[in-house]
């Protein structure tokens, strides 16, 4: 892997908007970050805080409706600016995703090991058959599959949701990307799996030194296997940092709350403050916002 000593990922002043007819909705927010080499990131939010539109904004996936403005560089090349056909060698090869469904990113009618192979033919990894089929056992390998040559002969329905997250992380890794972009990459799958695949993130993320930008809702994944935590509410980053700083003493009232909203066992769950009125609040100055007047209108956690 070509791995310069610049972080990869700048992303500055983003914003996302859709449009629908002559109405256009503001997604994303003014938001900046950066992704250094060999470190995860967790875009940490409730549900609808534009975390997704966030991560999926960086690999412009979003058809015309999206209005995608601000700066996403990826090793000081602009990625906004990118020709598509150039942004479609681009993912995949150097930004590749994991996505929250396995089943959804997995073609049905194809064997796992011929979906790997193809994504190997289209990057131009292997030429021959042969060399793919021995790549493809040896990526499954390489992803905690300890019968690669019978999964890679398996058709998505013959495996359990952890095995079909497992290939699809080995198409994730299969071009050696510089970026993984995890969207909730544990939510379709069992409790018992999910540390399991977060695991094996940490592990590749460790092993090859790749950047991870990893969307979560839940704080004890981002405590667990963050380095750092961007907090998300209505679109922006309100709060960002190490991710031990952020968890263990935050700076903004909204963070406060979703960590005391946290299930922990035994404890009752706190309340998430109700945000009325915050943005305003919110735009001048991050940490003004005091947690009193914050819970002044609180919500119980379902
Ligand atoms: N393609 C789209 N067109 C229009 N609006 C969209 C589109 N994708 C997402 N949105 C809207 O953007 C908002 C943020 O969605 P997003 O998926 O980023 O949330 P999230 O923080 O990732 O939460 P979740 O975990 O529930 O997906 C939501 O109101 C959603 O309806």
């Amino acid at each position: 892997m070509n791995m310069p000593a610049v972080a990869p990922l700048q992303v500055s002043h983003l914003e996302t908007s859709f449009r629908r007819g002559k109405q256009v909705t503001p997604i994303v927010r003014d938001v900046s970050f950066t992704l250094e080499r060999g470190r995860t990131l967790m875009l940490l939010g409730e549900s609808g805080s534009g975390k997704s539109v966030t991560a999926r904004s960086i690999l412009r996936l979003y058809g015309p409706s999206a209005v995608i403005t601000g700066s996403v560089r990826m090793n000081g090349i602009e990625l906004l600016d990118l020709p598509e056909g150039k942004m479609r060698n681009l993912r995949g090869a150097d930004i590749a995703l994991i996505p929250q469904d396995p089943t959804g990113a997995l073609d049905p009618l194809q064997t796992i090991g011929s979906q790997i192979a193809e994504v190997l033919r289209v990057h131009r990894l292997e030429s021959t058959k042969k060399a793919a089929a021995a790549r493809t056992e040896l990526l499954l390998e390489q992803v905690g599959i300890r019968e690669p040559g019978r999964v890679a002969r398996s058709y998505p329905h013959e495996l359990s949701g952890g095995m079909r997250q497992r290939a699809v992380i080995a198409i994730a890794v299969s071009c050696d990307p510089q970026i993984l972009i995890a969207d909730e990459p544990t939510t379709a799958l069992d409790v018992t799996v999910q540390a399991q695949i977060l695991d094996l993130i940490a592990d590749l993320r460790r092993d090859t030194g790749t950047a991870v930008l990893m969307v979560t809702h839940d704080v004890g994944v981002a405590a667990d296997y963050g380095d750092h935590v961007g907090v998300m509410y209505a679109g922006q980053l309100i709060e960002s940092g190490a991710a031990r700083d952020v968890l263990r003493n935050p700076q903004h009232a909204y963070t406060a709350g979703l960590l005391a909203a946290q299930p922990r066992p035994g404890v009752p769950r706190g309340t998430l403050p109700t945000m009325v009125g915050w943005s305003a609040a919110i735009d001048g100055d991050l940490v003004a916002v005091t947690p009193a007047t914050a819970h002044q209108n609180e919500q119980e956690v379902a």
